[in-house]
């Protein structure tokens, strides 16, 4: 076993709304990942893919707020620390993260070498510009990024490369944690596969030591990483090895996702993805029972009636469901 890069034990994060609800959003999420190894997390929209990519990040601004639960990053504690502790200790060189839409977070005025002196320089003051520009055209060499973007503005990029300049920024301290939030979502395909290259290409580097992938786009994960986790409501329903997942998916929600993956026109695959009935529940206030029972065509009267804990298969995966494996197997037979 490789060395545990990241590891949450049951974290609890949640909104306080402006009329004082409670939002769930990260309900008693576990995860494990060591180095080498990326992890992708599907799921459908609102089912507290972002707000975990927040939580992991120790980025608690109202209104977020931590609950419970422990963040290790390389066996080190992470979950007491203060935003501007995280965000001098942690944020760059220990945990990246690349958020949605990012490639428009660029300032327009800012240099892109501008950009890599800051994140540099937050944690190596003493840094000189020419150390700086040698490892940054270093960097983007090997990562098949021409030297000449490091002297440009963010506007004179086009989105792909942006993107990438993004990643490639993000990553320059060598992060052991990256976390990546719908990289390559609002991209062409072209470009997508171009990101898709790049993050495996840091990875062999080891520039950065182990990776999240968030998506709804579930047949991406196939293709980048080693596991996959499906969320829904707030909780992990199913993590298995991405084969696993997309072969052999166990939970009807991951079934009723990753059941799609294997139709080849994008067309029909979009339209199966959209095909399960009904919506998330509210997660102001989710059912006590099995959080999708009401959407699950195998649900039984007993599922509504207590919290389903967590089941682990002989190999490690784990997965939600009041059903035994034996049991979903032999109805997904019957169909
Ligand atoms: N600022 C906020 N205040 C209250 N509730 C919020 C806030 N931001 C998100 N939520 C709620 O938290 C839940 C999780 O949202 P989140 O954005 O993490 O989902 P997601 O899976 O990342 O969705 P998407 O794929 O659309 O980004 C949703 O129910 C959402 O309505």
């Amino acid at each position: 076993m490789g060395k545990t890069m990241l590891e949450v034990d049951h974290l609890k994060t949640k909104y306080i709304t402006r009329f004082g609800e409670n939002v769930f959003a990260v309900d008693g999420i576990s995860l494990k990942i060591e180095e080498g190894k990326s992890l992708g997390i599907a799921g459908e929209s609102g089912c507290g893919k972002s707000t975990l990519a927040l939580s992991l990040m120790g980025y608690y601004f109202a209104p977020l707020h931590y609950q419970s639960g422990t963040i290790k990053v390389d066996g080190v504690d992470i979950t007491g620390m203060k935003p501007d502790e995280i965000r001098k200790k942690i944020l760059g060189n220990e945990i990246a993260y690349i958020p949605q839409a990012a490639m428009n977070a660029l300032n327009p005025t800012q240099k892109i070498i501008s950009f890599i002196e800051d994140v540099i320089r937050a944690h190596d003051p003493g840094a000189s510009k020419k150390e700086i520009y040698d490892l940054a055209r270093e960097r983007f060499e090997i990562l098949g990024l021409p030297e000449s973007v490091l002297k440009k503005h963010a506007v004179e990029l086009s989105g792909g490369m942006r993107q990438r300049t993004v990643i490639a920024i993000s990553t320059i301290l060598s992060p052991k944690v990256l976390i990546a939030d719908e990289p390559s979502s609002a991209l062409d395909v072209t470009s997508q596969k171009m990101v898709i290259k790049m993050l495996r290409n840091l990875m062999e580097k080891g520039f950065i030591k182990s990776m999240i992938f968030i998506t709804h786009e579930l047949p991406l994960l196939y293709n980048v990483t080693d596991e996959i986790m499906v969320m829904y409501a707030g909780q992990i329903v199913e993590h298995a090895t991405a084969k696993e997942m997309v072969f052999d998916p166990l939970h009807p929600y991951s079934k009723g996702l990753m059941g799609s993956i294997l139709v080849p026109e994008k067309g029909a695959r979009d339209a199966k993805l959209t095909a399960i009935p009904g919506t998330p529940p509210n997660l102001k206030n989710p059912p006590k029972g099995c959080r999708f029972a009401d959407r699950c065509r195998y649900a039984k009267p007993a599922c509504m009636l207590h919290p389903i804990a967590e089941s682990r298969l002989d190999d490690g995966r784990m997965y939600r469901c009041y059903l035994e494996e034996k049991e979903l197997r032999e109805v997904y037979q019957d169909e």
